[in-house]
C-alpha cells in the first residue's frame, strides 16, 4: 500500500494575544474567516488529502461548510498547541499507517503558498527524518537583561524562523511527542519533539510571507498579503 497524506491543523486556541473577545480563526479575513482561507490554501495543494482538524470541544463558532476536503475528521483540542496535534494523531492512528506522511499546520496561517506547500512535501517525501518550512532570520538579534534594557547582541548565523507546515511520518512523530512530553521537554513545534528525539529536521526555505496571526496588526498584514499573492501567484 502506498503512503497517504494526512494534513492535521491545529485550531483550537484562544486568541489570548489577539484578544479579539473569540478565537483569531474565526475573524473575517478577505471575505471570509481566516479558518475557511487557510484550508481553502490547503485544499487547493492538496486535495485528496486527508484532513484531522482539532476543535476546541467548546467551539460554537466553527461551521463545517467551511471545509473542502471530502475526507475530514475532527478532533479535540487540548490545553497546549501540542495536546492538540497528539490528539489528532491519536485520532487517525487507527486508520492511518506508521509510515503515512503527516503535514501539520497552524490555522492560523493562512498565507502559506500551494509552491511552498508542494515544495516541502517533494522534499521530505523520501527523507527519512521530514522537515518543515522555515526562512533564515534578517534582523538582528538582541537578548535583553529582563529590564528593558539590551544584555547582549547575539549571533544569527545559522538561526532560521520556523513555519508550518511541519511534515513527519506519523508513527516517528507521534513516538517524538509522546517521549518529548514524557521527559518534560519544552514542545513549541513538531520539529523540537523530532529533535529531542535525536533526529535533525530538514530546513525547507520558505517564503517570509507565512505570518503566523498572532496580534491585532497581523490580520490586516495578512490581509494585504492574501491580496499581493492574488496579484502574482
Ligand atoms: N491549545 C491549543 C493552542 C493552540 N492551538 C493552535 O496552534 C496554532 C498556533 O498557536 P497560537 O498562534 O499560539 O494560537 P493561539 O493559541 O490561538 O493564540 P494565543 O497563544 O495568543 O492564545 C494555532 O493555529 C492555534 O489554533 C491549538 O490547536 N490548541
Ligand atoms: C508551530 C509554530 O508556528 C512555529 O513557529 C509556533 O511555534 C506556534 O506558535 P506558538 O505561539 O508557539 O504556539
Amino acid at each position: 500500500m502506498s503512503t497517504r497524506l494526512w494534513l492535521v491543523v491545529p485550531a483550537a486556541g484562544q486568541g489570548r494575544r489577539m484578544g479579539a473577545g473569540h478565537p483569531k480563526q474565526y475573524l473575517p479575513l478577505v471575505g471570509r474567516p481566516v479558518l475557511a482561507c487557510t484550508l481553502a490554501r490547503l485544499h487547493q495543494a492538496f486535495p485528496s488529502a486527508r484532513l484531522c482538524l482539532c476543535l476546541d470541544p467548546d467551539d460554537d463558532h466553527f461551521d463545517p461548510a467551511w471545509v473542502p476536503f471530502a475526507d475530514w475528521r475532527r478532533s479535540a483540542g487540548g490545553a497546549e498547541r501540542v495536546d492538540s496535534v497528539v490528539n489528532a494523531l491519536d485520532a487517525i492512528a487507527p486508520e492511518a499507517a506508521e509510515d503515512d506522511l503527516v503535514l501539520v499546520h497552524d490555522v492560523a496561517r493562512p498565507c502559506v503558498t500551494v509552491d511552498d506547500l508542494t515544495r516541502l512535501l517533494a522534499a521530505i517525501a523520501d527523507d527519512p527524518v521530514g522537515g518543515l518550512l522555515a526562512a533564515p532570520v534578517a534582523d538582528t538579534m538582541k537578548r535583553d537583561d529582563g529590564d528593558g534594557r539590551v544584555r547582549t547582541t547575539e549571533s544569527r548565523e545559522g538561526l532560521w524562523h520556523a513555519f508550518t507546515p511541519q511534515g513527519f511520518r506519523l508513527g516517528l512523530l507521534r513516538r517524538a511527542l509522546n517521549d518529548a512530553l514524557a521527559r518534560g521537554v519544552a514542545v513549541t513545534d513538531e520539529a523540537s519533539a523530532v529533535e529531542a528525539a535525536g533526529y535533525s529536521p530538514r530546513l525547507i526555505s520558505g517564503r517570509r510571507d507565512n505570518l503566523k496571526i498572532t496580534h491585532p496588526e497581523d490580520l490586516a498584514l495578512a490581509a494585504l498579503i492574501l491580496s499581493a499573492q492574488q496579484q502574482v501567484l
